[in-house]
């Protein structure tokens, strides 16, 4: 008998929501979580929240409480089966039955968020489902569609996942009206090792103006701006001060894919992902074109994150590092982090609730560096013990 997991969401903000419905579903565990979004300054649930829970109700047939603008306090039971206070359940294999759903989430909410509730149930599903979103494909504070397809769901291809993602048009802030399609098959994943970064293999760049911004060359100057700004490590630990596109350099280092895009969108708006490949692993970086800032200033500021990750030796960026511990759960394994982020902690003690064995090996730091600590962080969830006993 599985009874409810208590969770409280006071030190986290939406993720914390997201992975813990995934979670409820792959453990088959009904969840109560306290405290929504209590970090955040409009706490609860918002448009983006709310549409990944009502998405996960309807992916699983769960039953739940709170599904509502602002709510505080959610409760969710994929098992469909008890009473929503607290009751018991009868324990099955968790199994989510796949088809196709369509989601407006009405908002330039983040797709990209969305599906990323979603993706851990590829472990659990019976047969290929298919997820088509409208809202935000590439909006503040989220990963921009080009992340998650062209960063995140090839990394978590090479350890088993079946995934796609197609994107029909593109939604900018503040009209949103993107739409984008994820497609899953039933996988299975292998354990996941990452602590030492491989040899650099390429660079990626994905450069994308909306159509209403093509008469001013806009993909193209951000592409410039970007790949001008790289620095590439050498195999002497030297730089090379710049890379141009379709080249190969004097380290070896080559542009692998360049694309600049004009793309169909309901109001204006831009995005570029630097994604790099090492061997091991791989990096995204990611910036949006705002009014006032240059086109080339944009990619820019894409070059200038991954010039701090090339100075570093974690195999993935700081985002992939949140993104994938609901996946270093499901399989277990080890991931270097470049930096334990709030969004690490969270997730960490998030996966501690749910009884995963979770260790941080915090790397210390020099006196007055205040960034925020490498570490390695391992799961074993064979071992996972239930909290609640
Ligand atoms: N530029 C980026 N590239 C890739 N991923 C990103 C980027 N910016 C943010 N993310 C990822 O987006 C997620 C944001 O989660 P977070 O909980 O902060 O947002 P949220 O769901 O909008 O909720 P809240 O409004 O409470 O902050 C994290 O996984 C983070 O790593």
């Amino acid at each position: 008998m599985t009874t409810t997991r208590d969770l409280d969401g006071a030190e986290a903000g939406g993720q914390f929501v997201r992975t813990a419905l995934a979670l409820s579903v792959l453990r088959g565990e009904p969840i109560r979580i306290e405290n929504v979004r209590g970090n955040r300054s409009t706490p609860g649930l918002g448009h983006q929240h709310l549409a990944a829970l009502e998405t996960m109700v309807e992916l699983t047939d769960a039953s739940v409480t709170g599904a509502e603008l602002g709510a505080e306090t959610v409760r969710f039971d994929p098992t469909g089966s008890s009473d929503g206070a607290g009751g018991e359940t009868n324990e099955t294999d968790p199994t989510v039955p796949g088809g196709t759903y369509e989601v407006d989430i009405g908002t330039a909410g983040s797709i990209t968020l969305l599906f990323d509730a979603v993706v851990p149930l590829a472990t659990v599903l019976e047969s290929p489902l298919t997820l088509t979103v409208t809202g935000g494909t590439d909006v503040k504070w989220s990963p921009p569609v080009d992340y998650f397809r062209h960063v995140k769901l090839p990394l978590l291809r090479r350890y088993g996942l079946v995934a796609a993602c197609e994107v029909d048009r593109r939604g900018f802030y503040p009209d949103g009206g993107g739409r984008a399609t994820l497609r899953l098959a039933p996988s299975r994943l292998e354990p996941i090792d990452l602590t030492e970064r491989g040899p650099l293999e390429g660079v990626r760049l994905y450069s994308t103006e909306a159509a209403a911004l093509a008469d001013r060359d806009v993909a193209h100057r951000q592409a410039a701006g970007g790949l001008e700004r790289l620095s590439i490590v050498d195999s002497d630990g030297g730089r090379d001060s710049s890379a141009d596109a379709d080249s190969e350099h004097a380290d070896g280092t080559t542009i692998t894919e360049h694309r600049e895009t004009t793309v169909a969108s309901d109001c204006p708006g831009t995005a570029i992902v630097l994604r790099i490949d090492h061997g091991t692993g791989v990096a995204g970086f990611a910036a949006l074109g705002e009014r006032g800032t240059p086109a080339e200033r944009v990619g820019e500021n894409a070059a200038d994150a991954a010039n701090r990750f090339l100075a570093g030796d974690a195999p993935v960026d700081r985002h992939l590092a949140d993104q994938l511990l609901p996946f270093l759960a499901v399989s277990g394994g080890r991931l270097r982090v470049p930096a334990l982020t709030e969004h690490v902690e969270a997730s960490c003690a998030l996966l501690e609730s749910f009884g995963f064995a979770v260790a941080i090996d915090e790397r210390s730091r020099a006196d007055g560096d205040d960034r925020d600590g490498e570490g390695v962080v391992s799961i074993a969830p064979e071992q996972s013990v239930d909290a609640s006993e």
